[in-house]
């Protein structure tokens, strides 16, 4: 769903309570005087149900809160912005909240959860947050949010010489080659890719860090896969947009691609390689081609590794931290698995607790820090937190300086058919283990 298309100038107003309450009163009331069937009050226990659960406070100065209610609409989005600053339970210290981006959804909108995460993610740019909190006026911030809603701000590669030339023998070489795709990372610029002019009958795929709503301005991009780069490196972000690729269908196991990045930021292309899929996750593959878990939906895996490499290039308050999760297969999962402490995730709803949740990323963040493995089912309700894994497994060697956790990894991967990912604390790199086999998805740490 594109964003900006329910991004309303007539709900977006000035707010003037100092508590979320009333802030949230003025922003039902602009909902209200358009849809006179929604009820104020049931929004408003909701809305505060929701708080009391979990803080919908993002950082930056911005909250979220969302609520679900029976209606004929799909989404409805009414977003305040506070002068003064309101005070927020969630926030940490003085910290005000300049901007509330109010979220009521029908229940019957299946996308919710994407939904909510695609605003969050939105939200916690600096720049965009800036622009809207310092907008002059509500007509110009009612602009910035639909610019910024509706994508990143493409520049034209094709303006450069040397790109144009990359550009053109970088198909030259994937059809030389008998590549399936093109993948474009864009991060190699700084405002993102302009796609037109990428006019090529291989399918292209944009690899990207920024977040990127499908719409009419990428056309020229068959698939848009968002994978955060854990370094300044070209294309860092290679193993696992391919991993993401094939988990999403867009490519196979047995087809070659070509790549075309450069460094990140630096607006230049200056590096073409082909890379032969099978032959980069040769070990993981042993001959069958099912790396996703039959339960586990790509998007779930996508949505971990995203977290893990946050966490590991992030860390948590500066220092590096380690962590291990378990996906799919919970059945089986559960029977070599035992609580170290207390689950911290009893007793929430399935939705509150499902890692697709943009709420989830803060909390898992958080429990990274206590021993043993988060469990997660395939559809991505996070089952638990702190498990200690009990599966070992004798056959496959894993290389030196890798300890229990990674072997731990390992070992439940043959056991069931679960994949799991482990950020190690030591070296901060990333590694997915299948069947018992480890994919170093991110490079080390320097
Ligand atoms: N069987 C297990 N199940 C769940 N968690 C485990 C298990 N074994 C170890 N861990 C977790 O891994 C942590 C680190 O253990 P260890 O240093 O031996 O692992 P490692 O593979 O070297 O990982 P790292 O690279 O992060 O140091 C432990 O403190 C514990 O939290």
């Amino acid at each position: 769903m594109r964003l900006e298309k329910v991004i309303a100038r007539s709900r977006i107003i000035d707010l003037h309570s100092l508590d979320l309450e009333g802030a949230l009163q003025e922003l039902l009331a602009v909902c209200v005087k358009q849809f006179p069937d929604l009820k104020p009050d049931a929004l408003m226990k909701g809305l505060l149900a929701r708080e009391s659960t979990m803080t919908t406070y993002l950082g930056l100065g911005v909250a979220l809160p969302h609520v679900r209610v029976k209606m004929p609409r799909r989404y409805i989005l009414a977003i305040g912005r506070s002068r003064a600053g309101i005070k927020h339970d969630g926030a940490i210290g003085d910290e005000r909240v300049r901007l509330i981006v109010m979220l009521i959804a029908g229940e019957k909108a299946r996308d919710y959860l994407q939904v909510l995460a695609t605003i969050a993610r939105q939200v916690k740019e600096p720049e965009l947050v800036d622009a809207l909190v310092h907008a002059p006026d509500l007509d110009a911030l009612h602009e910035q949010l639909v610019g910024g809603f509706g994508g990143i701000r493409p520049v034209q590669a094709q303006q450069n010489r040397i790109n144009r030339l990359m550009l053109r023998e970088a198909e030259r070489v994937a059809k030389g080659a008998d590549c399936r795709a093109l993948l474009v990372f864009g991060d190699t610029f700084v405002g993102g890719i302009e796609s037109a002019g990428l006019r090529t009958r291989l399918k292209t795929i944009l690899v990207t860090r920024n977040p990127v709503e499908s719409g009419e301005d990428r056309r020229e991009f068959a698939e848009t896969i968002q994978v955060r780069s854990f370094s300044s490196h070209r294309m860092a972000q290679l193993r696992s947009a391919i991993l993401v690729a094939v988990t999403r269908g867009v490519i196979r196991f047995t087809d070659r691609v070509c790549c075309i990045g450069g460094m990140t930021g630096s607006n230049q292309f200056d590096t073409l390689i082909v890379v032969d899929i099978e032959r980069e996750f040769q070990t993981l593959l042993t001959g069958s081609n099912d790396l996703l878990p039959e339960d586990v939906k790509p998007e779930v895996l996508e949505r971990v590794i995203a977290v893990a490499t946050e966490l590991a290039v992030e860390g948590r308050e500066g220092r590096p931290v380690g962590c291990l999760f378990v996906i799919g297969d919970n059945e089986r999962v559960s029977t070599l698995t035992k609580p170290l402490v207390l689950n911290p995730f009893f007793g929430y709803k399935e939705e509150d607790r499902n890692i697709l949740n943009p709420f989830m990323d803060e909390t898992v963040k958080e429990f990274s820090s206590i021993d043993g493995a988060f469990i997660i089912r395939g559809d991505g309700v996070v089952e638990s937190a702190g498990s200690l894994i009990q599966a070992t497994d004798r056959d496959h060697a894993l290389p030196s300086g890798l300890g229990s956790r990674h072997a731990a990894a390992a070992a439940i991967s043959v056991a069931a058919h679960c994949i799991s990912i482990v950020v190690s604390s030591s070296t901060g790199q990333v590694t997915l283990f299948r069947r018992g086999v480890m994919l170093p998805l991110m490079e080390k740490r320097r």
